[in-house]
């Protein structure tokens, strides 16, 4: 583990882990969930309220920050902790997925990606150096390996060809980082759906030596049952000692079945996305708040939530503030999704270390089953 980063595994129950990733910004808890941070800003959350919900940790995304405002005008305000006003953790991605979902007119080389800005529409080039350069300028903690997320379906042979160009990739991105103390750098396993590929990949990144892995590949289209079969084996080929992170990571059930099988951090914009659009997640399941059925609704949204949306207002509330287009809409529903994801993980983290891990998982389907909401 680089300088200034330790990770020590406080207890297990089963596969499950709970842990502590120390940092010279803080204590990322573990398993963690991190809210994602796109371009500078957890989407209608101040940072205080972000930290509030009880996240240690948050993604910033390296695709749109190179874009705009740039990663060197980033750097010359003194770096994202600064910029964004959040001083603890924050983890970049490399920018390689988004270029690949969110750009036009790319072209993919041994080198790396040109592509066109959805911005404006100006040419860029990313390689793994480049990745490493921006995410430097950035300033994060814990940086990214630049890899090829390989499409979901894939044939083995194109599944091979593309994991064996993130492992050279891999070891570009390890050159190019350096040793750079209270700084990390993570590996990302590939393989798509093939065990000897997850494999294969698992080995070519020990041998490379990282600070953490990540699996990748997943949450691309697969479905649960498909990911799931690949978390049965995939996190156990990566080194016990250091962290395990499932990237793009999920609804509320998919999480829970990531943690079971070994992860130990995971992102998702489904939280503060669905704030957005009126999607509310609850220990009963998901409700929409824009159906008619909440409109005289004096009950909060979830019960057992500590948050302010369900500390101080109804259904009915938000009901008509979705209906209305009131900015406060996508504030409090954010905070709620948010809060109740990190009320998810810190009920995981209790139960895994009180080495009662199946029973909540049960009780947590089991409230699911019970709808009602
Ligand atoms: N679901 C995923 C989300 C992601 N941000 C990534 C990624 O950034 N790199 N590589 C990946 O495989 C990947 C998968």
């Amino acid at each position: 583990m680089a300088t200034g980063f330790s990770f020590e595994l406080k207890a297990t129950d089963g596969k499950a882990r709970t842990g502590v990733i120390s940092t010279p910004r803080g204590d990322i808890r573990t398993p963690a969930f991190m809210p994602v941070g796109t371009a500078a800003t957890v989407k209608a959350m101040l940072p205080e309220s972000v930290r509030a919900t009880g996240a240690d940790i948050l993604l910033g995304n390296t695709y749109h920050l190179m874009l705009r405002p740039t990663a060197e005008r980033i750097d010359r305000l003194g770096g994202l902790h600064k910029f964004m006003n959040w001083e603890r953790p924050i983890l970049t991605d490399s920018g390689g997925f988004q270029v690949m979902s969110l750009s036009g007119l790319r072209k993919l080389t041994e080198k790396g990606v040109t592509f066109k800005s959805h911005v404006d529409g100006s040419r860029h080039e990313i390689t793994p150096e480049r990745s490493m350069e921006i995410q430097r300028l950035l300033g994060s903690d814990i940086v990214m390996c630049f890899d090829e997320c390989t499409p979901f379906p894939a044939t083995e042979e194109q599944a091979l060809e593309s994991m064996r160009l993130s492992m050279r990739w891999a070891q570009r991105s390890r050159d190019a980082f350096g040793d750079r103390p209270g700084h990390a750098l993570f590996g990302i396993q590939q393989g798509s759906t093939f065990r000897e590929q997850r494999e294969e990949s698992a080995e070519a990144l020990k041998s490379i030596g990282f600070d953490g892995y990540a699996v990748g590949g997943l949450a691309v289209g697969e479905g649960q049952e498909m990911m799931f079969d690949v978390l049965d084996y995939a996190p156990d080929m990566l080194p016990v000692e250091k962290p395990r992170y499932l990237m793009g990571v999920g609804k509320p059930d998919d999480i829970v079945g990531a943690v079971k099988r070994g992860i130990d951090m995971m992102d998702c914009v489904l939280p503060s996305r669905s704030g957005r659009t009126g999607q509310v997640f609850t220990r009963r399941g998901v409700l929409n708040i824009k159906n008619a059925r909440h409109q005289d609704d004096p009950r909060p949204l979830d019960e057992e939530c500590s948050c302010p949306a369900c500390r101080n207002y109804s259904r009915a509330y938000l009901h008509h503030t979705f209906r209305a287009k009131e900015i406060i809409q996508s504030m409090l529903l954010t905070w709620h999704n948010l809060h109740y994801y990190q009320d998810l993980m810190q009920g995981m983290r209790d139960a895994i270390a009180a080495g009662t891990f199946a029973q909540w998982e049960a009780d947590f389907h089991a409230k699911r089953a019970e709808g009602d909401i």
